[in-house]
């Protein structure tokens, strides 16, 4: 261990003997100017305690269609109970229970409208789907030592669903079962494509592969913001003959090429100048990974580049997101990590790609950006 990092190690240690004493903890909460953080930690450990119930409680908006209800208008706690199939009085404990969520609010006596959070789910299907869709991780995580001590050798919800992650235990490998969760990527694909439409420019790109493309919804937004542009499809051979032709349908089969295949045992076909992968890379442990990325490489003519959009560990600001929430996510999937840009960027070095670069977000929850040049 260098000096730098043995000084680090021994701050930590010495700050963590101070913030665990119940008299600082005390006189934090009581001084001027620090008091102003030891409030805002308590908090912050009292949301770490109760986030579940906080899940839940959005979870339920979403299932009983009160967002639907509040969106259409302020509306009276009897009328919302009669709407969402629920007593008055339980109507009400939902109600106020959003309310200091943001979700509802009540800006006029028994006078209920969305919230500034309620504002923005209730708008974004594909954000309510994957609130539905979260049911499946809450159900794994429902004992995390149990799934932590199971070692990913055990099915789970979420492997089940994602069928390719559950191939270890028995799921099909050839595209089978996959409407349900093509399904769930197409719903949630915009936060995705939006950040890389205002980040990337593809004026200079006359042709488009995405690998791992799902039934297409990728290639359709970045296809019709830049019409020029060829677009080829490659995923599982169900996936993919179902994408291609909805994408066809869309933006003109003239277009699209549909390419069959399993990216880690086919080639994957040249000729493009920019290969994607989208919310595929965390998927995978390290070795598929590396080799998911050497098998690109050796697809691309020199100049050509790849780009990765997917959420990514340690992104400033949106830490939990990356090593919490996906961290757990793709442990309970049963394949897969979220990686640092960094990290990532050291993988597709080590594919043979000449140069690699970080492209910072407005949105890291959303997806970050790596493009790497060959
Ligand atoms: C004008 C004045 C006075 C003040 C302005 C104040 C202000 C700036 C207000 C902000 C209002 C505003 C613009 C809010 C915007 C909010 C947004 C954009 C919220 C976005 C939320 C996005 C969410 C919650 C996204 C969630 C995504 C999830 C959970 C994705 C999960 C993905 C999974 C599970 C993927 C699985 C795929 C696999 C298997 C890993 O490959
Ligand atoms: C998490 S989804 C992402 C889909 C899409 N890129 C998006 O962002 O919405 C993973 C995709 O990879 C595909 N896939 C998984 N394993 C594959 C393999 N071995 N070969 C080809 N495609 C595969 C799945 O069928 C699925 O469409």
């Amino acid at each position: 261990m260098n000096r730098l990092a043995a000084l680090r190690l021994a701050y930590v240690q010495r700050r963590n003997a101070v913030f665990s004493s119940a008299r600082f903890q005390h006189w934090a909460a009581r001084l001027p100017l620090i008091r102003w953080i030891a409030t805002r930690r308590a908090k912050g450990a009292f949301d770490l305690l109760a986030g579940f119930t906080y899940s839940q409680i959005l979870r339920a908006y979403v299932e009983t269609g009160l967002f639907d209800v509040l969106r259409q208008g302020p509306c009276n706690a009897a009328a919302v109970a009669h709407r969402i199939g629920l007593s008055q009085e339980a109507a009400l404990t939902l109600l106020r229970a959003g309310r200091p969520l943001m979700l509802s609010e009540e800006p006029a006596p028994d006078h209920w409208t969305l919230g500034e959070q309620g504002a923005v789910f209730a708008t974004n299907p594909g954000v309510q789907a994957m609130v539905r869709h979260h049911r499946l991780l809450y159900a794994d995580l429902a004992d995390p030592v149990a799934l932590l001590r199971a070692d990913r050798k055990q099915p789970t919800d979420l492997s089940r669903f994602w069928t390719y992650a559950g191939a270890l235990h028995g799921a099909s490998e050839r595209g089978a079962d996959t409407a349900e969760y093509s399904a769930l990527m197409a719903a949630s694909q915009h936060f995705v494509a939006d950040e890389v439409l205002a980040t990337v420019d593809f004026r200079g790109t006359r042709s488009l592969l995405d690998v791992g493309g799902g039934h297409g919804a990728f290639l359709r937004h970045i296809g019709s913001a830049w019409p020029h542009l060829r677009l080829g499809l490659f995923d599982l051979p169900e996936v993919a003959a179902a994408g291609a032709a909805a994408l066809g349908d869309a933006l003109g089969a003239h277009r699209i090429t549909a390419h069959p295949g399993n990216f880690f045992s086919d080639f994957i076909p040249s000729g493009y100048d920019m290969v994607s992968l989208i919310r595929i890379l965390h998927d995978h442990d390290d070795g598929p990974a590396q080799a998911l990325l050497a098998n690109i490489r050796k697809s691309l003519a020199p100049g050509a580049r790849l780009l990765i959009a997917e959420p990514m560990a340690r992104i400033p600001g949106a830490e939990a997101m990356g090593e919490a929430f996906f961290g757990l996510y793709l442990w309970a999937m049963g394949s897969g990590r979220p990686r640092s840009p960094g990290e990532i960027i050291a993988m597709c070095r080590a594919a043979g790609f000449a140069s690699a670069r970080f492209l910072p977000t407005a949105q890291a929850v959303n997806a970050s950006l790596i493009i790497a040049a060959a």
